[in-house]
């Protein structure tokens, strides 16, 4: 079920490779809840729909959530968890698009091309007042996040001659260099020190108002703000103060509270401020984006549906409590797996994760590597070696 806007030529890709496809393009997060209930799909994909607890407890059989975009913060991540649903997102896939965008509001910024659009529209040529711009190149862009977008940003502005800073706190030195970007050493020097801050991370209670009054008043008279990330992530009212107080001029795609739909009322004050020019969440909404992200979702339902495994999972313990790995090399026959994990009940070893090789040639061999919650004892690993199938046993334990 696709409960959102997707590529058409996704939807016919879908059907071809044999998937029933029930698009609802227009359904409301209200509504969702009833619709898997009574449609009960085993694959939801969604673009701003937000599915929450509810969704997730109403749908009976549902497996796979596939956000058709980047940030999951519309996903109720822990219901997920809780059912053992599997969400999945798309991630690089619309980061050119809002890198696009970003950089158009950077330019619309700088030369008011709005401003200057809306008044020759009325009649007014103002060359006196728009012909002020400051200009992109020499300009020190501050890059909040340095993740796909920020990225595919980073090498646009380096590309227009601005120096560009970067603060992430996993962003090393190394991998800043090999974009030609500076590491700022804290988010509050990078916001003192930058003519234009952009801001790309998602969305979660760690980044919630992770610019707010007291980061805004960091930033230097004059300098602009664009956001492109999410709703949340910049305090809107504290923003709102220091546009109207002419400190600052902001670029903005996204807002803390902002219609999930296509088309709505939209009276939030800060779009009315002339220091500050708006987009309608447009950042991945370009034919290419919709394309590649389209793809990716295809991608997605085909490995889980061919072979039950899913990329780009968001809500999968990777780095698990498991520290003890189990790797039990055994003839590859029916049963022995079987006998292996019989042994780990009757210690009380729980699995935390498990895979199957097997190796090439007439006489197959197989290895096992399972993952285990606690330490196993030297008498579960003996029991494991008597087993006649098993051919020997390791225990890796991670430093
Ligand atoms: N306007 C639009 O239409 C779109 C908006 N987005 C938003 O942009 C966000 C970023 O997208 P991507 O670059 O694709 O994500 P990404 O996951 O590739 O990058 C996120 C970056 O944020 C950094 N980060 C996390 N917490 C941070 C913190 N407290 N301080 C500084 N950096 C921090 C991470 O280290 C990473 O470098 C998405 O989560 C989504 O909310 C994404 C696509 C379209
Ligand atoms: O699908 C959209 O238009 C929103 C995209 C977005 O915000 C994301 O990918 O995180």
């Amino acid at each position: 079920m696709i409960a959102d806007k997707f590529h058409p030529r996704g939807i016919e890709r879908l059907s071809e490779l044999g998937h029933e496809v029930l698009s609802e393009p227009s359904l409301s997060a209200g509504d969702l809840p009833e619709t898997l209930a009574a449609k009960r799909p085993e694959i939801l994909i969604v673009r701003s729909t937000k599915v929450t607890a509810t969704s997730f407890e109403a749908a009976e059989g549902l497996a796979l959530v596939i956000r058709a975009g980047a940030g999951v913060n519309t996903i109720d991540l822990e219901a997920a968890s809780r059912l053992g649903i599997f969400v999945a997102n798309c991630p690089g896939k619309n980061a050119i698009a809002v890198a696009e965008l970003t950089m158009g509001l950077m330019l619309a910024l700088d030369r008011r091309i709005p401003d200057a659009n809306a008044d020759l529209r009325a009649g007014v040529w103002n060359k006196k007042k728009y012909g002020t711009g400051r200009g992109l190149y020499g300009r020190r862009l501050g890059l909040v996040g340095f993740g796909s977008i920020a990225r595919e940003v980073a090498t646009r502005a380096l590309a227009f001659g601005m120096q560009v800073r970067a603060y992430s706190p996993t962003l090393t030195a190394e991998r800043a260099d090999a974009y030609d970007v500076e590491v700022a050493p804290s988010l509050d020097a990078l916001l003192g020190d930058s003519d234009v801050v952009s801001v790309h991370v998602p969305y979660r209670e760690s980044t919630r108002h992770l610019i707010g009054a007291p980061q805004l008043a960091l930033m230097p008279e004059g300098a602009v703000l664009v956001h492109t990330a999410r709703g949340g992530v910049v305090d809107d009212r504290a923003l709102s103060e220091a546009v109207a107080a002419g400190r600052i001029r902001a670029g903005l795609d996204v807002y803390e509270d902002e219609p999930s739909g296509g088309k709505a009322e939209f009276n939030l004050e800060l779009r009315k401020l002339e220091g500050v020019y708006g987009t309608p969440h447009i950042g991945a909404s370009t034919q290419q984006a919709a394309e590649a992200i389209a793809a990716e979702a295809i991608r997605i339902v085909t490995s889980f549906a061919d072979r039950g495994v899913v990329p780009n999972t968001v809500n999968l313990d990777d780095h698990g409590p498991a520290r003890h790995t189990l790797v039990v090399r055994h003839h590859d026959r029916v049963g022995v797996l079987a006998s292996i994990l019989d042994a780990l009940r009757k210690h009380q070893l729980n699995v935390q994760d498990m895979h199957n090789v097997v190796f090439k040639g007439a006489e197959g061999a197989a290895s096992a590597t399972i993952a285990v919650e606690n330490e196993p004892s030297a008498d579960l690993l003996d029991d494991i070696r008597a087993h006649a199938d098993v051919l020997g046993v390791d225990l890796r334990t991670a430093r």
